[in-house]
């Protein structure tokens, strides 16, 4: 089925496009992804397409069957993954680069996502060259930051995610700072039923936007996208996008089934409620 979709529009106070990203992490198989795409085609309206970017992060291996249902049938959606290494190429068995990435039309990659970072070892660091390698490479990193639940209770929060933006921003290549899209993930809110509350959610994203004030410029931080994620669900996406500060949301389990993530984007009461 071939049809044009519109273009997401601006949101009337900030200026900034909505992003919503699907991250599948390690779900769906290629003939999964081509099918929840097609499937999620079906279910949008055209006039949902305005409301928001949409992404999909699927796994590496889906990445090119996703890349042609997508052109093939002219689909709005943006190709995202969910890792890279920062070297273009060389001796690094397993890794995949942002130059092969760009080659499958990726237009966003999530760096330093909790998981990666507690199950994969993950420092501040690694998080900052591979962002730092996006940028470069004319994609855009979609870079996570969030505490634990320990850190939250002993009242780090703010110590902990400016640790975690500071050395992202100390290397990110300036002339791209305008695009980075940042992800507020509270790590005990992921996959737990309990997310933070959109009260919450937008104090941090204030708190965010403010320090990338100081750090960078008024402009940058008025540009930078920020998005929060941690059992975004049909039930609590408007909250979360009726926030001033948040511009999106990385969706987790509920980007899973096709007609559940529609429902999110386009689900009543419609996001552009918020608006
Ligand atoms: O990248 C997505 C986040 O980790 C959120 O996952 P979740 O929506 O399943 O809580």
């Amino acid at each position: 089925m071939s049809r044009r979709a519109p273009e997401p529009e601006p949101q009337a106070g900030s200026g900034r496009v909505r992003l919503v990203v699907a991250n599948w992490k390690l779900h769906h198989t290629h003939l999964e992804a081509i099918a929840f795409l097609e499937r999620l085609w079906h279910l949008l309206d055209v006039e949902d397409y305005r409301r928001a970017e949409i992404a999909i992060c699927p796994a590496f291996t889906a990445l090119r069957s996703a890349q042609l249902t997508i052109e093939t049938d002219g689909m709005p959606y943006r190709l995202g993954a969910q890792d890279v290494f920062w070297e273009p190429s060389g001796a690094y068995t397993g890794e995949v680069s942002v130059p092969m990435l760009a080659k499958l039309d990726v237009k966003y990659v999530i760096v330093g996502h909790s998981e990666r970072r507690r199950l994969f070892g993950e420092t501040d660091d690694v998080v900052a060259k591979k962002a730092a390698a996006v940028a470069s490479g004319g994609l855009v990193p979609i870079v996570c930051v969030g505490e634990v639940a320990e850190e939250r209770a002993g009242g780090t929060t703010e110590a902990v995610l400016e640790r975690q933006l500071d050395t992202v921003l100390t290397t990110y290549p300036v002339e791209a700072l305008g695009e980075l899209v940042i992800a507020y993930e509270p790590v005990w809110a992921i996959g737990s039923g309990t997310p933070a509350t959109p009260e919450d959610a937008e104090h941090v994203a204030r708190f965010l936007r403010d320090r990338l004030a100081r750090r960078a410029s008024e402009a940058v931080a008025a540009r930078v996208r920020i998005l929060y994620g941690g059992s975004v669900d049909v039930g609590n996406a408007v909250a979360f996008l009726a926030q001033a500060d948040i511009d999106g949301l990385l969706v987790g389990g509920a980007s899973l089934d096709p007609e559940r993530f529609a429902q999110l984007l386009g689900g009543r009461p419609r996001i552009a409620s918020t608006s």
